[in-house]
């Protein structure tokens, strides 16, 4: 038990200083870490108890791709329209995220521009314990330069570590009318993936969603992510399979009610309009147990 905890603790040093990349001490006054809710080398990820380790979500992309709007409308309730007045993140930004059983996980969110090159950025540290790393592409910019970060980034981290989940939000779809949607997922996808059977990398394989903080898809996107980190989720599935067919409920989510994403679902097909009635449902309870509770 001690050997266990003293492990963790090492391995909790050994994240901090690889986040050297950025310096601590430097508390730029236009950034307050406290507003954005963002708390740098002192949350505990690992549980000092039974050194269990929580997987690790990257927020990675451009500057201004919407990264930091992601985690503040998923995870802090913040509004959309807030987010235009978000500062741009200069370091990394990581949160422990501690919902339920089931929804236990770190976001780290980095600035837009990594310097694999920067011999104080460690970045092997950082991907040998990432579960998912989601790279944010605004799809109302040109996204050439995102492409081949995106590039970059992946097949660093694939070396590092090949068992990370790649998830790529083409992102602020709403500008959008839904056949250009469908347009730009498909260029996307196909230079993306042209680029790495390119490098011969066409074992690595990229998740595409399209998504939106105006809308759901980001709730269901991030659902999606959540999901693939969980082991239980076939259980999960199961279970709700049993107990739609027998209740005759049409359809069953398994809610973690304060980010509003789904864990589980049957396995009949989500559709989005029940996700949306669903994720209003839950706010009109939440709101009724702030009025009542
Ligand atoms: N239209 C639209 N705008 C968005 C969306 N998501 C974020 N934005 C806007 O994009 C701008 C940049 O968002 P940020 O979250 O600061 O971007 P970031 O990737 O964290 O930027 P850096 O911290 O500089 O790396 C803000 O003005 C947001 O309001 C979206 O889904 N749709």
């Amino acid at each position: 038990m001690t050997s266990e905890r003293d492990s963790a603790q090492s391995r909790e040093e050994e994240e901090d200083s690889a986040l050297g990349y950025y310096d601590e001490e430097d508390d730029l006054e236009a950034f307050s870490d406290t507003e954005l809710g963002c708390e740098d080398g002192e949350l505990g990820f690992t549980n000092p108890l039974n050194g269990e380790v929580k997987p690790r979500i990257l927020l990675m992309g451009l500057r201004r791709s919407g990264k930091s709007s992601i985690q503040k409308v998923v995870f802090h309730k913040m509004s959309p329209n807030e987010t235009l007045f978000l500062e741009s993140t200069n370091k990394i930004c990581r949160e422990d995220v501690s919902n339920s059983s089931f929804v236990s996980f770190q976001i780290w969110d980095f600035p837009g521009q990594i310097d694999f090159f920067d011999p104080t950025f460690d970045y092997e540290m950082i991907f040998r314990g990432t579960g998912a790393l989601i790279f944010v592409i605004d799809s109302q910019d040109d996204y050439v330069e995102a492409l081949s970060r995106l590039h970059l980034t992946v097949t660093r981290a694939y070396k590092v570590n090949p068992d990370i989940n790649f998830e790529v939000f083409i992102h602020k779809v709403d500008g959008l009318s839904d056949d250009h949607k469908i347009e730009k997922q498909r260029d996307i996808h196909k230079r993306a993936n042209d680029d790495l059977v390119d490098a011969g990398l066409e074992r690595i394989h990229l998740s595409f969603y399209l998504t939106s903080i105006y809308d759901h898809s980001i709730f269901e996107a991030f659902s999606k992510v959540v999901q693939k980190l969980i082991p239980q989720l076939p259980t999960l599935e199961n279970l709700l399979n049993i107990f739609i067919s027998n209740s005759g409920i049409e359809k069953a989510f398994l809610f973690d009610v304060v980010s509003k994403i789904y864990i589980a679902t049957d396995s009949s097909p989500v559709d989005m309009q029940t996700y949306e009635l669903c994720c209003d449902m839950i706010d009109v309870v939440i709101d009724i147990s702030c009025i009542y509770g």
